[in-house]
């Protein structure tokens, strides 16, 4: 008998998903979290497909890129499947291998050999994944993002350095410049590139392109293509980067706030940002439960907060705490007040959390839903105890930043998203394209 081709072919072990192949095969794939014993792996799938639609079995025309999103609460690796039909079509977007770790590189600033032993692991994934005949054409990129912009150069650098090794003794091809860390102006031009590709605005003649909302642990981006002169005119020039993809250019409207992610925003709120060297102070909040009394890791640093024990909690006084850390500190464009967005990371998750939204499903909410939520948690903390205690402190803010810091109104709609067509819709997939350009492998 002859062997199923889908035997010659290592399978991964994270979540595979595909964007393309018929919804049948998404749905096995991205429900089936397969890490199997070894003589297992490659069985599952064999009297499921026919041999011409061996799902992760490299054929002559398939590619890999492995990119790795070093958040700062987290280390996630994407390893995406490309497929060319033909020498003269486009390469196609056949699937996606996610799998991530938890704290991010930052955690171990003081241990950098530690922190590039979590990126191996992830990266030993990609063994199994990747073809061995493929490994030395499929290029491995690490960007770190706003946690290791916080480190000191010395520690953020020590941290690169270690990674870099782990990518040189690995068997992928290690591209110039291939750990660093990213712009922040990139994070959301390439978060705004893989939405908008993903939603097949990038494509075809009606292209009606979506903002991207992204916030994260210690930086947050908004970016859209502005469609009035006015926002042309009126933004700052540091606002408006022109960027080349797919042999279009555009001329995108992009902002990262340094330290308006969520969890630097709690620090900011308990006006703990950039204390590291005060010992053992206790940080306290009207936005969080009255007796609380508890101690906060970030960014290798140990902090000590606590409710307002004497004085007043609840949604009002925290609104005006946290008011203090966005009022008046973000450029407001006209354009975005009535326009819709995707937004994702932390937006989608504290929905997710209250039960805004479904977790697989994402959802559409108005920004005054958030506001709405906000109320509930602050006014009512002992109900949500069980919740983290920053419940209400970050709702709180999301409300704020959305209102006050952007500017959007009440009823300004967010597409929150996870995933589309089972792909993350994160800033990975941009920057994988752009990797690929780069490396003259396609577009
Ligand atoms: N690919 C992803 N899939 C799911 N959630 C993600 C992904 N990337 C980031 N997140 C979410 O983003 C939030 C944290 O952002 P992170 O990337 O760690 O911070 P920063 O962008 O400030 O460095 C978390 O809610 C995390 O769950
Ligand atoms: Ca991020």
């Amino acid at each position: 008998m002859t062997a199923h081709p889908c035997l010659t072919a290592s399978s991964g072990s994270g979540r595979m998903a595909s964007s393309r192949l018929p919804i049948l095969l998404a749905l096995v794939f991205s429900s089936f979290s397969f890490v199997l014993p070894h003589s297992n792996r490659v069985m599952w799938f064999q009297d499921l497909f026919p041999p011409n639609v061996c799902p992760i079995n490299a054929k002559a025309n398939t590619f890999y890129g492995i990119m790795f999103d070093a958040g700062s609460t987290g280390t996630r690796i994407h390893i995406y499947t490309f497929v060319q039909k033909s020498p003269e079509s486009l390469p196609e977007l056949e699937g996606e291998i996610f799998e991530s770790v938890k704290p991010g590189l930052s955690a171990y600033a003081d241990q950098p050999e530690k922190g590039a032993e979590t990126v191996k692991r992830l990266l030993d994934m990609a063994i199994d994944a990747v073809p061995p005949h493929l490994w030395k054409k499929t290029p491995v990129v690490l960007k770190a993002t706003a946690g290791l912009r916080l480190l000191s150069e010395e520690k953020a650098q020590a941290l690169l350095l270690e990674v870099k090794e782990v990518f040189e003794e690995s068997p992928f091809l290690v591209p110039e410049n291939s750990v660093s860390i990213m712009d922040g102006s990139y994070e959301g031009i390439l978060a705004w590139i893989t939405v908008n590709f993903l939603t097949g605005q990038l494509s075809g003649q009606n292209k009606h392109t979506v903002g991207t909302l992204d916030l994260g642990g210690a930086s947050t981006q908004i970016t859209f293509l502005p469609r009035f002169e006015e926002t042309l005119k009126e933004s700052p020039g540091d606002f408006l980067t022109s960027f080349e993809m797919f042999n279009s250019t555009y001329k995108l409207y992009t902002h990262s706030y340094l330290g308006f992610g969520l969890k630097a925003a709690r620090l900011a709120t308990l006006g703990a940002l950039n204390m590291e060297a005060v010992d053992g102070q206790m940080f306290r909040s009207s936005c969080l439960p009255k007796q609380l009394e508890a101690e906060w890791h970030f960014g290798g640093v140990k902090y000590r907060y606590g409710g307002n024990k004497e004085g007043e909690t609840g949604f009002r006084p925290c609104y005006l705490e946290v008011l203090k850390v966005v009022k008046g500190k973000l450029h407001q464009p006209d354009e975005i007040r009535g326009s819709s967005f995707y937004a994702f990371s932390y937006y989608y998750d504290r929905a997710v959390d209250t039960n805004l939204i479904d977790y697989e499903q994402g959802g559409v909410l108005e920004v005054r839903d958030f506001e709405r939520k906000a109320k509930e948690v602050c006014d009512n903390m002992e109900r949500y105890n069980s919740a983290s205690p920053f419940l209400c402190m970050d709702l709180t803010y999301i409300t704020a930043l959305l209102k006050e810091g952007f500017g959007f109104r009440d009823n300004t709609l967010l597409q929150l998203t996870k995933k589309v067509n089972n792909i993350e819709t994160s800033w990975t997939l941009g920057a994988t394209f752009h990797l690929l350009q780069s490396l003259g492998i396609t577009y």
